[in-house]
């Protein structure tokens, strides 16, 4: 496929995102849509999540040479995917800017072909960097967040909004979590290093990667030896500590990421919901792959009608939906998706949710609120109110994970039952 197809190709996915689309759901539905080489697949993803990524700054830039929207949104969208190569990949100028103008003429019977290679030649004119006048007193073009959200983590984080919002821009490390029951992360770095993989230990189990690579050259993947799970992921189940013979529920499983976690660090009789069913099928193969063993079972946790046999839990993950505002480094579509509203929605919708879990453990049992956001509403505040409303409830451990160049943002308190 050309660079100019595969531009294409973003330029409509970006216009799929800014109407409101998840981007991971789009690359999935594209992947299976046709037949794609590694390096094609590649680009795709790259030009997909960088627009995203640098979607302020872009669109101020964009606005600075073009200051009218163009009447054919898709072209916009083809200068914005242009743009972010020739500012921020290391894509050879020439070859952005033939194949963006070939491109264009499949578009509006081609009438904007000469405004577009203009627009990229002058970008190329002024160095492939942002003129300094698109960062003045605009928000969004300099930080690349929505301006409310800016303003959220400043009132949120008077400490450390900025250094958040610089977190979030950076590139997501790989990083993985080394199976237990096979080896030690130590003696997994000396595996990657004979596949002339580098990488560096970050617990007693878990590695970075310095380049992101494919799950296929990772030595052993297949056996069950890795998973690919963020560092700020791995504390979940690192914090309700398993132990032997516990029966652990995992309410909000799906992929299953924290699923197979609890599995490797213990011998537990384990059911792993999820009302998604098509989600579901991810947490079964991690299992399968794992060649642990799960009950898995799609169902609302919030009818217990539909899957709960009476008898109280050890211990209950309750790693409920959220806005994800911890992971907009992996997910850049999500700063541009959310709405300023959506942290104290979706909180009405844990609180629910929890309170249904509650039920299920047993006195003695504790359960883990987990969430990938760093937004207090769905955390701290969540936490507050829960046990206001539970006199059974103690906070054992709380823990704030903030983005940074290690890890995604996580929240995580353990609460025990009298
Ligand atoms: C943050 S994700 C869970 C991630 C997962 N624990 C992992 O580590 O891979 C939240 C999940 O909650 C599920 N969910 C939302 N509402 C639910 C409900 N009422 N009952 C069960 N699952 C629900 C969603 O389908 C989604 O898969």
């Amino acid at each position: 496929m050309s660079l100019g197809n595969i531009q294409l190709q973003a330029a409509h996915i970006y216009l799929k995102v800014a109407a409101g689309s998840n981007l991971t759901d789009l690359l999935t539905q594209v992947k299976a849509q046709e037949e794609w080489t590694a390096q094609e697949w590649g680009t795709l993803q790259d030009l997909s999540y960088g627009t995203q990524r640098y979607r302020g700054s872009l669109n101020a830039y964009l606005r600075l040479r073009v200051p009218k929207p163009l009447s054919e949104p898709k072209l916009e969208a083809l200068l914005m995917v242009a743009m972010y190569q020739l500012l921020y990949t290391q894509n050879a100028q020439h070859a952005v800017v033939n194949e963006a103008v070939q491109a264009s003429q499949k578009l509006a019977d081609g009438k904007f072909k000469s405004l577009l290679n203009a627009v990229l030649r002058q970008v190329i004119r002024d160095g492939c960097k942002l003129p300094k006048i698109v960062l003045q007193d605009d928000v969004e073009a300099k930080f690349n967040f929505p301006e409310w959200w800016v303003e959220k983590l400043k009132k949120d984080y008077p400490k450390y909004w900025h250094n958040i919002l610089a977190a979030s821009q950076l590139p997501p490390p790989l990083t993985l979590r080394v199976n237990q029951r096979h080896t030690t992360g130590e003696a997994y770095l000396a595996l990657l290093a004979e596949q002339g993989l580098e990488a560096t230990l970050l617990g007693s189990q878990a590695v970075r990667l310095k380049q992101a690579t494919s799950v296929a050259n990772l030595p052993q993947f297949y056996d069950g030896v890795v998973s690919v799970q963020d560092w700020g992921a791995q504390q979940a189940a690192l914090l309700l500590d398993p132990q032997n013979g516990e029966r652990i529920l995992d309410a909000c499983a799906a992929p299953g990421g924290k699923t197979g976690h609890l599995l490797e660090l213990a011998d537990i009789d384990l059911l792993a919901i999820d009302v998604d069913s098509k989600r579901l099928r991810r947490v079964q193969e991690n299992v399968d792959r794992l060649g642990l063993p799960a009950q898995i079972k799609a169902a609302d946790a919030t009818k217990l009608d539909a899957w709960y046999d009476g008898q109280p839990f050890d211990a209950v993950l309750a790693d409920v939906p959220c806005t994800a505002s911890g992971v907009v480094k992996r997910h850049p579509d999500i700063k541009w998706l959310r709405r300023r509203q959506d942290a104290a929605s979706v909180a009405q919708q844990q609180h629910v949710l929890l309170d249904v879990l509650w039920s299920t453990v047993k006195s003695g049992g504790r359960m883990l609120l987990a969430t990938c956001s760093i937004f207090p509403e769905e955390n701290q505040q969540q936490l507050q109110a829960f046990l206001e409303r539970h006199s059974d409830a103690t906070l054992r451990t709380e823990r704030i994970c903030l983005p940074n160049d290690t890890q995604d943002g996580f929240y995580y308190s353990l609460i025990d039952k009298a």
